[in-house]
C-alpha cells in the first residue's frame, strides 16, 4: 500500500512517501526520541481502516475487560476467524477491572482490543512491553494466523531479527526500509543507535545481537 506525502514536520524536514507492504510484519526500530511513535501515530491518522495500539493507552482504569473488548469487537464486520482471547489468555481475565490486572495483563487486553477489531490494518507501538517471553512469541504468531498489514516498533533487535518480514529504521530524520538481512547489520545498527552492537551465531547458526 502506497503512502503519499505523510507529513511530521516534528521529526521528517520533508513529508515521506514509502509503501506499507501488506499482509506482512513490519518491524520498526529507531533510537528514543528518533519519531518512530510519530510516525504510527500520522499513519493511524492517514488510514481510518487501519487499528492502532498507542504507547501510552488512555487509561481505563474502572472498566472490566469484558466491556473494553466489546467496545473493540463493535468494529468488526465479520466473526473472528482467530481465536484471538485464548491466544493472550483473556479469558480469566474477562471479569476484572482494568485497574486490578498486572502490566503484562493489561497489555494483553489491549492487544486483544486492538486485534478484535479485525481491521486489515494493525498499527502497534511497543506491544512487547510487559509481555513475558511466552506472550512475546505467541504476538508474532498471532499476528501471522491474522494475515493482517502489521507496523510494530520494537526495542528488541532479535525479535526483530526472528519476527520480522520487513524493516524500517526511522534515523537522522529518514524514514530506511529493507530485508531484515540487509536492515539489521552491525555497522549500520551502530551508527544508527550510535553505540558499538555486534552479532553473534550460535554453533546452532542461530544469529542474536548485543552491545
Ligand atoms: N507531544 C509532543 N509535543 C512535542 N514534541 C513531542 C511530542 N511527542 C514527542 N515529541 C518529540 O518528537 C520527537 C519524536 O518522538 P517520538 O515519540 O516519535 O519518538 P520515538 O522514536 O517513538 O521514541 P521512543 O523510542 O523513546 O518511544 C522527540 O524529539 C520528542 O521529544
Amino acid at each position: 500500500m502506497q503512502i503519499n506525502a505523510l507529513a511530521m514536520p516534528r521529526v521528517f524536514n520533508q513529508p515521506l512517501t514509502f509503501n506499507l507492504p501488506e499482509k506482512k510484519l513490519t518491524v520498526v526500530i529507531g533510537q528514543n526520541g528518533a519519531g518512530k511513535s510519530t510516525l504510527l501515530n500520522a499513519l493511524a491518522r492517514r488510514l481510518p481502516e487501519a487499528a492502532y495500539l498507542p504507547q501510552k493507552n488512555q487509561i481505563y482504569d474502572d472498566m472490566r475487560v469484558v466491556e473494553l473488548l466489546a467496545l473493540g469487537q463493535q468494529r468488526a464486520k465479520n466473526a473472528p476467524t482467530v481465536d484471538i482471547l485464548a491466544a493472550l489468555a483473556i479469558e480469566p481475565l474477562l471479569s476484572q477491572r482494568m485497574a486490578t490486572l498486572s502490566g503484562g495483563q493489561q497489555q494483553r487486553v489491549w492487544l486483544a482490543f486492538v486485534l478484535c477489531q479485525q481491521t486489515p490494518v494493525v498499527l502497534l507501538d511497543e506491544p512487547l512491553t510487559g509481555l513475558d517471553l511466552r506472550y512475546q512469541s505467541r504476538l508474532a504468531g498471532l499476528l501471522r494466523s491474522l494475515n493482517v498489514s502489521v507496523v510494530m516498533v520494537v526495542h528488541d533487535l532479535n525479535y526483530a531479527q526472528r519476527e520480522a518480514d520487513w524493516v524500517w529504521v526511522v534515523h537522522d530524520q529518514q524514514l530506511m526500509a529493507g530485508t531484515p538481512g540487509d536492515m539489521l547489520q552491525e555497522n549500520f545498527l551502530s551508527e544508527v543507535f550510535n553505540t558499538p552492537i555486534k552479532q553473534h551465531i550460535t554453533t546452532e547458526g542461530i544469529r542474536y545481537f548485543d552491545v
